[in-house]
């Protein structure tokens, strides 16, 4: 069981890449509809972590809690049920289905999840709109900009009202304007969705989007007092 209150939570986790340790007994947790933003410098396990709380990799020690879950505990099948249903996804480079249309693709999970083609569709359209993208509903990702396919890719991470979104550097690869427009519009839909946020991010702003920030340096989680990055 996750600890009274949280949503998700991480107790001791480490992982070791070969001789690289990437996490040393990390502690991480998380309420519902609370936004956290991960900082730390590069390869100090950021990414590892995200990974480790959102079941895509196992780690060597520690245990990861949702609700009455603990992810270490399930099969591989029901990590991926439970991710399909319960989780969204927001990567560097938005990872849209290069041959779906942009409304093709924020259908595409409703669709796996049972929704009838006509209402996903609809449901996709009301994503589009918000993320500020419908004038691109029917190109593919290779006729869009940057900005639009991270927009995209935030609106198929939320068409499923995950209870809990992933995002690793959302904004990477975007130039500051459109990364500040992009996180302002995933962290707003977030809290109007309730779900919890876990950002990676290098975002200088990032105080302004997210209720609190954590420091992972070393494999090590530091709290940061607020006002203090
Ligand atoms: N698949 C892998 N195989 C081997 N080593 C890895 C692998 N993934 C990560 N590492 C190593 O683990 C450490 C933590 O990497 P991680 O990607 O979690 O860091 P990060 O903080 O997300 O970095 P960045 O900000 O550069 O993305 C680094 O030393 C990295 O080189």
């Amino acid at each position: 069981m996750t600890p009274e209150g949280s949503l998700l939570a991480a107790e001791g986790l480490c992982k070791t890449y070969g001789e690289t340790p990437a996490l040393d007994g990390v502690e991480f947790s998380i309420h519902p509809g609370e936004v956290v933003a991960v900082m730390g410098p590069s390869g100090s396990g950021k990414s590892t972590l995200l990974h480790c709380l959102a079941g895509i990799i196992a780690p060597d020690a520690g245990t990861v809690h949702y609700g009455p879950h603990s992810l270490t505990a399930l099969s591989d099948a029901q990590r991926s049920a439970l991710r399909r249903t319960d989780f969204g996804f927001v990567f560097q480079f938005g990872q849209l289905v290069p041959e779906l249309t942009a409304l093709e693709n924020v259908a595409l999970p409703l669709r796996l999840n049972g929704t009838k083609r006509k209402e996903a569709e609809r449901q996709a359209r009301e994503w589009l709109e918000r993320l500020e993208v419908e004038k691109v509903q029917d190109r593919r990702p290779g006729e869009i900009s940057g900005g639009q396919g991270q927009r995209i890719a935030v609106a198929r991470a939320l068409a499923t009202r995950p209870r809990v979104v992933f995002a690793d550097e959302p904004t990477g690869a975007l130039d500051s304007l459109n990364g500040e427009r992009v996180l302002t519009l995933l962290t707003d839909a977030a809290r109007d969705t309730n779900a919890a946020v876990v950002l990676v991010t290098h975002e200088a702003r990032v105080a302004a989007y997210s209720d609190r920030e954590i420091v992972v340096r070393d494999g090590k989680v530091k709290d940061m007092p607020a006002g203090l990055l």
